[in-house]
């Protein structure tokens, strides 16, 4: 089955919002940009707003579509809708307990993300530059 889900890249100067995905979850341990599965009929953007705030306190004010990126994990396929996140209220949490951090755009090599995410974390890398 084709899950859809919306991403949000969350950008305040140089640097972007990262969530660490806990133990127990689909891609455990990995960093992530953090977001969640599409209800059926909810559209991407609505989905990215209630994840949000649902995972880091904050309310999206100004996104911009950016990329869809589909990935066959084996055990699940995804339909990853990154939008960038430019203006939001509140300060990003984790609001699950996830560990959290700002980290800058030239140190994303750094982190270990899900397959799924290479190519635009390589982009983000490549754009900073
Ligand atoms: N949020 C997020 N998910 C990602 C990224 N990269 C990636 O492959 N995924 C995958 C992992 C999961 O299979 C799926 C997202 O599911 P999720 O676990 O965040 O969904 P959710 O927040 O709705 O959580 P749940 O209610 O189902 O527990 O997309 C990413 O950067 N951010
Ligand atoms: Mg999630």
């Amino acid at each position: 089955m084709l899950v859809k889900v919306a991403v949000g890249i969350v950008l305040r100067n140089d640097f972007v919002f990262l969530a660490l995905r806990k133990a127990g979850q689909h891609q455990g341990g990995m960093w992530e940009f953090p977001g969640g599965k599409c209800e059926p009929s909810e559209s991407a953007e609505a989905a990215l707003v209630r994840e949000l705030e649902e995972e880091c306190g904050i309310l999206v004010k100004a996104c911009s579509f950016f990329k869809v990126i589909s990935h066959d994990y084996g055990d699940n396929k995804v339909e990853l809708c990154f939008y960038k996140v430019t203006e939001f209220d509140g300060e990003p949490m984790g609001k699950e307990g996830q560990e959290v951090r700002w980290v800058a755009i030239s140190d994303l090599l750094k982190y270990q993300f899900p397959d799924a995410n290479l190519q635009i974390v390589n982009e983000l890398v490549s754009s900073s530059k």
